[in-house]
């Protein structure tokens, strides 16, 4: 029996009911797993209830093959336990996912696999967050209850599809970016890329590298960086500068550079915004491009850019600017959203909108009455490694303190 429930609450507790000793934590994606990691180190239980079959599933199951971490990887590990020094400054994919697995193990992370969150609502009777979950095609259902709920499903849980007319028409191939593993089933081939974000552009330039033909849409502004520049990581170099200067004056250097080293890029399609990349990233969200050689791919010629689509038709597409032409297939790179609104009870903390903490970094971590969220900060790993952290220690303290045999009032 759980010590911490009073024998009335236990008698309240159906028999169906799965009491779990400390927080439940929805996602096994690195949020997750640094949630429960630092949990376990302050002497906290948890259980963390994932969807897919495997840990870190954005990046076992829906990314392609030549996937790196963009950022140095100083800047990408997880509280408490740092990378192996043997791994180089840009761990591969698969790099990755062996050091969250050992992780997981170090830390003796408890999971259940295979079953979805579809509901987590508050029980104000019990005082506690009722969590229920499907196993996927199986009709089967269950319901955990805790004091304590850790939202880590992520910012990119489900697949944007836009709705661009005539793409159901479309004879050829259409893929997510998601679905994508390399350029090999496309050789020869003349493809569509629509949207410019880190994935967009690395997939042009994976699909150039098995002799396709890629097309990549740009509707909007972007931002294309180089990855390194004076010797060193552009976002080590970023973030070192911002401990001195204001953002803009960051944005100014990074943007001279960055212009000495490509030139203006207006020439090749590609607008910047108005706000510099760092301040855009910090009010917006918006992810710079990092840039790992698909620069030059475009200026080459080897990639097309064309404005938005208008619409596809059975062979290919019409854009914006009135031009036409016939492709074999589409990928969409389209980017990803949130899907909390879908099955979280509570619109107070996060937004029905976008999915995400409505109070921006870094205040969007705690919520009321135990609930809490990691890695909805827009910064990546290390912001999930901060909320991480926060989050461990402010359960825990409850979880430690005397008052939790009456539980802590949040
Ligand atoms: C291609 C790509 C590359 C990236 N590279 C970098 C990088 O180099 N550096 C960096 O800092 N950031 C990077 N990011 C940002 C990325 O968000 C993080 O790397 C990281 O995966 C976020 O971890 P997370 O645990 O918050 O979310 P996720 O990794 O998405 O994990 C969330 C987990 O929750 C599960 N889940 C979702 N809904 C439910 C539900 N209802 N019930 C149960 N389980 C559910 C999912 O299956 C998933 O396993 C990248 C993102 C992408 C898409
Ligand atoms: N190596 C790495 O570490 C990588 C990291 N990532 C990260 O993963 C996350 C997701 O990236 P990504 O998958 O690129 O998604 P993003 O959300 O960053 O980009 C989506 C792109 O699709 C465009 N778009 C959306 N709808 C349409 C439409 N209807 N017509 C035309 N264009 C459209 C957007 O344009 P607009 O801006 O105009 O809305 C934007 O350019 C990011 O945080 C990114 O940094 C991704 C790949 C590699
Ligand atoms: O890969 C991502 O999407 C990230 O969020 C990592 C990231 C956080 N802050 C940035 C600033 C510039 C480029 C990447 C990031």
């Amino acid at each position: 029996m759980n010590l911490y429930y009073s024998q009335e609450m236990e008698a309240k507790l159906a028999h169906d009911f799965i009491h779990v000793l400390g927080p439940i934590i929805v996602g096994a994606g690195p949020s997750g797993l640094a949630i429960a990691a630092c949990l376990k180190s302050e002497g906290v239980p948890s259980l963390v209830i994932e969807r897919s079959h495997c840990i870190a599933s954005l990046w076992q199951l829906k990314s392609y093959d030549r996937l790196r971490l963009h950022l140095p990887k100083s800047f990408c590990q997880l509280p408490l336990m740092p990378f192996p020094t043997e791994f180089p400054t840009y761990p591969t994919k698969e790099q990755f996912v062996g050091y969250l697995e050992d992780y997981a193990a170090t830390f003796g992370v408890q999971s259940v696999f295979g079953e979805s969150v579809v509901k987590a609502e508050f029980d104000e009777g019990l005082g506690l967050w009722r969590v229920k979950t499907v196993k996927e095609g199986s009709g089967w259902a269950r319901e955990y209850v805790s004091r304590w709920l850790v939202v880590a499903t992520g910012e990119n849980a489900e697949e944007v599809i836009p709705t661009i007319g005539g793409l159901s028409d479309f004879e050829g191939t259409v893929v997510h970016t998601s679905g994508y593993r390399s350029g090999e089933a496309f050789r020869g081939k003349k493809v569509v890329v629509v949207g410019c974000g880190n994935s967009g552009m690395e997939v042009c330039l994976d699909l150039c590298n098995y002799d396709a033909m890629p097309t990549i849409i740009v509707r909007d502004a972007v931002h294309i960086l180089p990855r390194e520049m004076l010797g060193r990581s552009t976002f080590g170099l970023c973030m070192w500068l911002l401990k001195w200067l204001p953002v803009q004056m960051v944005d100014r250097l990074l943007l001279f550079v960055t212009w000495l080293m490509f030139g203006d890029t207006t020439r090749f399609g590609l607008r910047r915004p108005k706000l510099g990349p760092l301040e855009l990233k910090a009010i917006s969200g918006k992810t710079p491009v990092l840039d790992v050689g698909t620069l030059d791919k475009i200026k080459s010629g080897d990639i097309k850019v064309y404005p938005g689509v208008k619409r596809f038709t059975s062979k290919g597409a019409e854009f914006v600017d009135g031009r036409s032409e016939d492709f074999d297939a589409v990928i969409l790179a389209t980017g990803y959203r949130s899907n909390v609104p879908s099955w979280l009870k509570d619109s107070e903390f996060f937004s029905e909108a976008d999915g995400l903490p409505k109070r921006p970094f870094p205040n969007g971590w705690k919520g009321e009455r135990g609930l809490y969220a990691v890695g909805f900060t827009k910064r990546g790993l290390l912001g999930a490694s901060i909320d991480a952290t926060k989050v461990a220690q402010d359960i825990a303290q409850c979880w430690n303190s005397e008052a939790k045999q009456n539980f802590c009032a949040s």
